[in-house]
């Protein structure tokens, strides 16, 4: 495991550009076995112009599609599952298969800004994921999320006039359990301190002292998606994936299209969302 990068980015969620300023200010030089220029660069942008593409679909589009307007998930999580195992079945590297993970990524944006979701976050690696090996990490680290910033940066920069403020999440080196934990202990400072009492500790604080407090609006899935058929989370937001609906495709992730994508909504639509309250 690098220790450096580990330590850096430790279970931060980017949230494109935002995040990728924490990056650049979070520290001084770039040392240890990866030096990344994505950590050089000064990436920063407005939040939510990053992706300035159209929503593309009318009410009566929609409708066409079995999909109602007013029950639109705002924030998609997805689990981009299944890259390696796609370059395998075909005789290619996992580098191949990160390459056409990436290009689905892309895609997803499309969609989301299209049928109308407003946050979409991916868990692009995870702090588990330091353990695979050193020429995948060292792959993903050096070119491809470089590559990947590379490529949204690009989209803002041919993106229509109208901004429709996709807000894209790049979940790095994130672990939902650490997440957690890093919200309990300045939690845990603020009570020492005296800045708070226990008693004002309630979900409204812990939400605002998780990672993804810098998701502004709609910090917790409302629809989750994993690729390649596995059926669990993978340690990802454990405490905001409470109450989102679950949806697994067998498809591998560099498979998944727009039906897949589709279905996702159409199925998301058909839940009855009860929060823990009576069925009706
Ligand atoms: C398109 C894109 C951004 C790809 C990045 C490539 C990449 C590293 C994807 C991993 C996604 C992830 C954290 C899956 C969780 O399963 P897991 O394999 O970490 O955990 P498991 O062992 O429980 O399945």
């Amino acid at each position: 495991m690098c220790s450096f990068l580990s330590k850096y980015l430790r279970s931060k969620t980017f949230t494109l550009p935002l995040q990728l300023r924490c990056l650049q200010g979070g520290g001084g030089g770039v040392a240890g076995d990866f030096n990344s220029p994505i950590l050089h660069k000064n990436l920063m942008m407005p939040l939510r112009q990053f992706c300035k593409l159209p929503i593309g679909v009318s009410k009566e589009e929609l409708l066409r599609e079995g999909l109602q307007p007013e029950l639109m998930p705002k924030h998609v999580a997805i689990i981009p599952d299944g890259n390696r195992r796609w370059a395998k079945e075909r005789g290619l590297s996992p580098e191949k298969g990160h390459e056409a993970g990436k290009k689905v990524l892309g895609d997803l944006c499309r969609y989301c800004s299209k049928w109308g979701v407003k946050v979409l976050s991916a868990y692009a690696f995870s702090t588990e994921n330091w353990s695979r090996p050193k020429a995948e990490v060292t792959f993903l680290m050096t070119s491809y999320f470089e590559r990947l910033t590379e490529e949204f940066m690009r989209l803002a920069e041919e993106s229509t006039k109208d901004n429709t403020g996709l807000h894209f999440v790049a979940a790095l080196n994130y672990a939902g359990r650490y997440d957690i934990t890093q919200a309990t202990k300045k939690i845990a400072s603020k009570v020492k301190d005296g800045v708070i009492q226990l008693e004002d500790i309630n979900d409204k604080l812990i939400d605002e002292e998780l990672e993804t407090n810098k998701i502004l609006e709609y910090p917790n899935p409302d629809l989750l998606i994993r690729t390649s058929g596995e059926l669990r989370i993978s340690n990802y937001m454990l405490w905001q994936l409470a109450y989102s609906e679950f949806y697994f495709v067998d498809k591998l992730f560099p498979q998944l299209d727009e039906d897949d994508f589709v279905a996702a909504l159409r199925s998301f639509q058909q839940r009855q969302r009860r929060y823990g309250g009576h069925k009706i």
